[in-house]
């Protein structure tokens, strides 16, 4: 039954007053081949949440000079970090695993329904805002994957949930999750998946880079936060780990097109550490909440040879959160928080 079904008095759907989460993460291709990359690519790069500029001029170098060949390339870079076991992308694992471990973690809560969806590519969010109302959610909490908030992130999940609602005559009430870039949970894991993987280690780190994704400076000039939540969680760590300045840096990555992006960026930070002297490098991705091509080949790979290639000897990439148990507990943590009033 969908909501463009006949008076809803007399055919309600089988339970009503449940509680809907919806996980959204950026999203992913469904193949590593030319026409899913640039399928997903298009959608992802015609957001004007994403790239800001006249669509009137930027949808024709999108169209025939962007996606004529970064699908192929972008697309060789999935295919190194691809889960090849269940043929999707990690991003797509992570997040399908973080729903249902968080579905299992609430049972407490019997009324609550846990699903996800993506901002591009499949399943979208129309679709799962729609399925939640149809199993009977009259409340469903949206929770962008993102613990800092910025409007190429954030707010593009919260504009496509709300746009969701536009042709629905019987609407959910909708909640957002606010970012949570400062949220004691988020640091006690991200410190401890720091010492946990150090302890594997017969090496400590000289530097701790925390690698977060860039956006162009414009953007920050604009008003976006981004910037500002990337420092304070930063900070944070580095006053949980009880680390100098020296020792734990920030850096910006993924930077994409002509402008200049937030500073300083990683890879140069890279290089010229090694060039520096600094022989063991350990780099760190808080602003993902799962691994991804961003993390797996654009960290552990690309700025690991960077590394090695200018006179560095050791390096290690810490991974994400994913659906580790600190992980776990710092989504359970934020959504029951989000949740309150409502169950
Ligand atoms: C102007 C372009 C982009 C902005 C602004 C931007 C912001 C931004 N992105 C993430 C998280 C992710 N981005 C990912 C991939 C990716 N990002 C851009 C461009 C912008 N991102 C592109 C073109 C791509 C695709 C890869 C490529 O063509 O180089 C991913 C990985 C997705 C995956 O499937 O693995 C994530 C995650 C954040 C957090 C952010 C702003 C804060
Ligand atoms: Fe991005
Ligand atoms: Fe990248």
């Amino acid at each position: 039954m969908t909501s463009d079904a006949p008076p809803s008095h007399s055919n309600p759907p089988a339970e009503l007053g449940r509680v809907g989460v919806l996980l959204v993460n950026l999203g992913t291709p469904e193949g590593t081949d030319y026409w899913s990359m640039r399928r997903y690519l298009s959608e992802f790069l015609s957001d004007k949440r994403v790239i800001e500029w006249s669509q009137l001029y930027w949808q024709p170098i999108l169209q025939l000079i962007v996606l004529s060949r970064r699908p192929q390339k972008v697309g060789k870079a999935y295919e190194e970090i691809w889960n090849h076991e269940k043929n999707e992308s990690f991003l797509l694992t992570y997040t399908r695993s973080q729903s249902d471990l968080l579905g299992s973690a609430l049972r407490d809560l019997p009324n609550v329904t846990v699903d996800w969806a993506m901002r591009y590519g499949k399943p979208s969010i129309a679709s799962k805002v729609q399925e939640l109302k149809d199993t009977g959610c009259e409340r469903v909490l949206v929770f962008p994957l993102y613990p800092q908030y910025s409007a190429s992130t954030t707010a593009t999940v919260n504009d496509e949930a709300f746009k969701a609602l536009l042709k629905m005559r019987w609407q959910p009430a909708l909640r957002t999750v606010p970012p949570y870039h400062d949220d004691p949970a988020y640091i006690e894991a991200l410190a401890s998946s720091i010492q946990a993987k150090l302890a594997t280690l017969d090496w400590e780190p000289e530097v701790l880079l925390t690698s977060f994704h860039g956006i162009p400076q414009s953007y920050a000039a604009k008003g976006d936060p981004y910037p500002g939540q990337c420092h304070i969680t930063a900070r944070l760590l580095r006053k949980k780990l009880g680390w100098s300045e020296e020792k734990l840096q920030l850096t910006f990555q993924s930077r994409f097109g002509p402008e200049e992006w937030l500073q300083p960026y990683t890879d140069k930070t890279v290089e010229a550490l090694a060039k520096k002297g600094v022989k063991r490098l350990a780099v760190i991705n808080p602003g993902f909440v799962s691994d991804c091509l961003e993390t797996l080949e654009e960290i552990a790979g690309e700025a690991g040879e960077i590394f090695h290639e200018h006179g560095g000897e050791k390096f290690v990439h810490i991974p994400c959160l994913n659906d580790t148990p600190d992980g776990m507990r710092v989504l359970e943590t934020v959504v029951r928080r989000e949740l309150q009033g409502w169950v």
